[in-house]
């Protein structure tokens, strides 16, 4: 295979980014505007191969989805205006199209198949289907469904009480859009606050769901009707540059229109615990959504401990996080992130391995690792394992690296950054 080589010398980053809309609240965005009578007008959707999966499913049960470029028109018929499909759905790499999708999928009353890649094939599936089953949906798989390809009978449904057994928005997500159709209430419980925007959006779309003492509640009962969505710029991309802003000597990177939802900020939380230098400007609401820019500058950073109820707002900043830890000062640790190993791929192995590969002093532990720091990078061959976090990642790392950085793809950041090296290009001095 013939490897990407990034080298930069003596970069300084300096400039204005406008981060592409969040892949979350994109996807989400299709769903329930599909769902729902009317017109959903959607801006700065994410033109992510990720959310393309999400968009081609509909556009199979007859949705018309019109896109031109960031703007999409979601011509929504109500859920049941949805056609069984007339094929399998590949959903690629997307596990939030995925298990989104099965939630969905358990209260249609017909059958769909679906399939994914190599890395979803690999993904646990058994975190939503236990609960579908529970609520009457008729689901097989590989190994009784804890796998892709996966067969969804969808029909009746009844509502019932869910406490998450893991610490997942997707699973969360699944649980409620069933709650959607079934007879009776859904009531979901979670012991740390995942990422809110399903409760967010389907309260703006209509649908009977209330934060109660109990938990989440949701009914049958609402009529979910368009509504127009501003996606907001993703926290979970901006953060590639935050980190390079924090550890590119003489740095100063603007982001804008970022996403500043609370239930994703733990980036900031514990970037401004190591000491870094950033500010917040322009906030304001949309849709629901905080929004706002963000100013980093270079600066020293020290070691911190990151753990318990901030992992979960910060899940997907865990490699750019691990390598901004490197340039820090003293040790850093990331415990209860156990999730990372059922991602795109093990993302505690592939962020150890690469970081290690690269000069870093870092140890993979059960949950999470340690850092120590700093260290000066010396470059080297690295992977991407074809996942897109951990190929921006690296790129990142080449920053700051003596030697270049050698990969071997980098096509893999099309899942939720297509522009990311015109961004890069555009701040690099
Ligand atoms: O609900 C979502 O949009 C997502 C939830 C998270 O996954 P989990 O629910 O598996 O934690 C996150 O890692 C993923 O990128 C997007
Ligand atoms: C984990 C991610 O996405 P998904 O679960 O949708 O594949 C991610 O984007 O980092």
């Amino acid at each position: 295979m013939s490897h990407v080589q990034f080298e930069y010398t003596s970069p300084r980053l300096e400039g204005e980014v406008i981060v592409p809309g969040d892949k979350s609240i994109s996807h989400r965005s299709i769903i329930f505007g599909s769902i729902s009578h009317g017109i959903t007008k959607i801006s700065n959707f994410l033109d992510g191969e990720d959310c393309h999966r999400t968009i081609d499913a509909f556009r199979e049960m007859g949705v018309q989805i019109e896109k031109e470029g960031s703007s999409v028109l979601v011509h929504g018929n109500g859920l049941e205006g949805l056609k069984k499909p007339a094929g399998a759905f590949d959903f690629g790499n997307s596990g939030t199209t995925t298990r989104l999708m099965l939630g969905l999928l358990s209260g249609l009353p017909f059958e769909t198949k679906i399939f994914g890649d190599a890395s979803l094939t690999k993904r646990p599936m058994d975190r939503v289907v236990t609960p579908l089953r529970e609520m009457g949906a008729a689901i097989h798989g590989q190994e009784d469904g804890k796998y892709l390809p996966i067969t969804v009978h969808g029909g009746a449904l009844k509502g019932i009480t869910y406490r998450l057994p893991v610490k997942s928005a997707q699973v969360k997500s699944a649980v409620l859009l069933a709650g959607l159709v079934a007879e009776g209430e859904t009531v979901v419980q979670e012991d740390t606050e995942t990422r809110n925007h399903t409760e967010v959006m389907l309260q703006a779309f209509g649908a009977d769901l209330k934060q109660k003492k109990e938990g989440i509640v949701v009914t049958n009962k609402g009529k979910l009707t368009a509504c127009d969505v501003e996606v907001p710029g993703d926290i979970s991309s901006a953060a590639f540059f935050l980190a390079a802003g924090a550890i590119v000597p003489g740095s100063t990177v603007t982001l804008k229109n970022v996403g500043l939802n609370a239930s994703r900020t733990g980036i900031l939380d514990v970037v401004k615990q190591m000491g870094a230098a950033i500010t917040v400007s322009n906030e304001r609401t949309t849709g629901g959504e905080k929004i706002g820019d963000l100013t980093i500058k270079y600066t020293a950073l020290k070691g911190t401990t990151v753990e318990g109820e901030v992992i979960p707002r910060l899940i997907d900043e865990i490699p750019i996080l691990a390598l901004l830890a490197t340039q820090a000062e003293g040790k850093t640790v990331i415990k209860d992130a156990e999730e990372l190993k059922v991602k795109e791929t093990d993302r505690i192995e592939a962020v150890c391995q690469n970081l290690t590969t690269l000069g870093a002093n870092i140890t993979p532990t059960e949950d999470g690792m340690i850092i120590e720091g700093p260290t000066r990078l010396t470059g080297g061959t690295i992977s991407s394992y074809m996942d897109h976090r951990i190929a921006m990642m690296g790129v990142i790392a080449a920053l700051v690296s003596e030697s270049p950085v050698k990969m071997d793809e980098k096509d893999s950041i099309n899942i939720s950054y297509p522009t990311f090296f015109d961004d890069l290009e555009a701040i690099l001095q």
